[in-house]
């Protein structure tokens, strides 16, 4: 068990290079002991670069690294105390799967009876506990990552790195395996960090998830606060599938009030939402992004505090338990969520109710929210 404490750390490739890459810009992550936090980004974002330095297989260019309050930034990986599963981090081909597995409760000498009991354990949680008597080179790819796996788990070591830790599992396994690994991690306090591009695994796995992009930290926050309250355009578009519905909008006047009037893709004015929550930076012709999150818009008609739009179903899609449904909503498209299918063939006209809590608010120009639901986004994170 361990805090992980990363302080404005960046790494840049090739510094000295006419054109240098900053991988990771000045992240700054404060991780509580035993906590379960996953690195989520698409490709390129620096998720591996920043894993690879608190493992010390990458220098920290820029900021410090601590585990409790030491700084570990020049300290070798093999003196970090942290157990890891990496993609390439090869097993040893001498040694059996079990003998793998063992290896480092063997080096720090714990007893033959309680490495046993703990080897057999972690290969009954992760399934490989029929090649335990094998040799890597004669196990599938899959075997070797679960192995890998293993081979970390088992060391319930202060701090656990996994990267892509079940990316090449396929997906009944993987759902089976996240849940029994979450409670291991959870049974034995592990401080884990997770690299993965697979946001239902993060939002499954991790208690928060930073989300990268770019090498910038976008949001660090629990799933529920990711999909409740994204702190920008960027994490609204990421997270959440379907995506977010997002469309460039202006505040305008509207019977006194202020209103969103959306703008189509051509510029042209589309559908128009009260907004009663003037306040002090939320003028009249200050563009902005409005989000309406597909799950949260509900068929029928509006109750109170609810805004009343009716659109034109133009694609109706059953995906066996929910359908995405792309409606014209005044030459807008709007999709919606609903958990039954829904017989509504392309044409069919809909009425729809937009609870408040579905709207969400982004500078036009900085992307940063501005209210989720009526609360602004400040006081929204309180
Ligand atoms: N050794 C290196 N030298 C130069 N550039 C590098 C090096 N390693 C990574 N990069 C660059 O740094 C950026 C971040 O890479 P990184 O591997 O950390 O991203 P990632 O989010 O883990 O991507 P992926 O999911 O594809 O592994 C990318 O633009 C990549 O091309």
């Amino acid at each position: 068990m361990a805090t992980l404490t990363l302080d404005a750390v960046s790494k840049i490739y090739g510094p000295r290079l006419s054109h240098p890459v900053r991988a990771v810009d000045t992240v700054s992550l404060a991780l509580r002991d035993g906590e379960l936090v996953g690195l989520l980004g698409s490709s390129g974002c620096g998720k591996t670069s920043t894993l690879r330095m608190i493992a010390g297989f990458e220098s920290v260019s820029e900021g410090t690294i601590r585990i409790g309050d030491r700084i570990i930034n020049t300290l070798r990986p093999a003196e970090r105390n942290v157990a890891m599963a990496f993609e390439g981090y090869a097993l040893y081909p001498p040694l059996t799967v079990r003998d793998n597995i063992a290896f480092s409760l063997l080096r720090d000498r714990i007893p033959k009876a309680e490495v046993q009991q703990r080897v057999a354990h972690v290969a009954a949680l992760l399934e490989i506990g029929d090649i335990l008597d094998r040799y890597p080179q004669a196990i599938s790819g899959g075997q070797q990552q679960r192995v890998s796996l293993a081979r970390a788990l088992v060391r319930r070591a202060q701090l656990s790195l996994l990267d892509e830790p079940m990316s090449q599992l396929e997906p009944q396994l993987r759902a089976v395996l996240r849940a029994r690994i979450k409670d291991y991690l959870i049974e034995h306090r592990m401080t884990t960090v997770f690299v993965t591009h697979d946001q239902t695994e993060a939002l499954a796995l991790a208690d928060r998830i930073a989300v990268m992009e770019g090498g910038r930290l976008q949001q660090f926050a629990s799933p529920t606060d990711l999909k409740r309250r994204p702190a920008n355009f960027f994490v609204a578009s990421f997270i959440g599938e379907p995506p977010m519905n997002l469309f460039p909008a202006k505040m305008v006047r509207e019977n006194g009030g202020l209103a969103v009037e959306v703008l189509g893709e051509d510029g042209t004015p589309g559908f128009r939402l009260p907004w009663p929550h003037a306040g002090r930076d939320l003028a009249e012709g200050r563009t902005v992004h409005l989000g309406i999150r597909a799950h949260e818009i509900r068929l029928g008609a509006p109750r109170p505090g609810e805004t009343a739009l009716d659109g034109v179903v133009v694609a109706n899609q059953w995906l066996g338990d929910q359908s995405h449904i792309a409606l014209a909503v005044a030459g807008v498209r709007l999709t919606i969520v609903t958990d039954r299918a829904l017989a509504a063939p392309v044409d069919t006209r809909l009425a729809l109710a937009l609870p408040e809590t579905a709207l969400h608010l982004f500078d036009g120009d900085s992307g940063l929210a501005i209210a989720h639901g009526g609360r602004p986004a400040v006081a929204a994170a309180a």
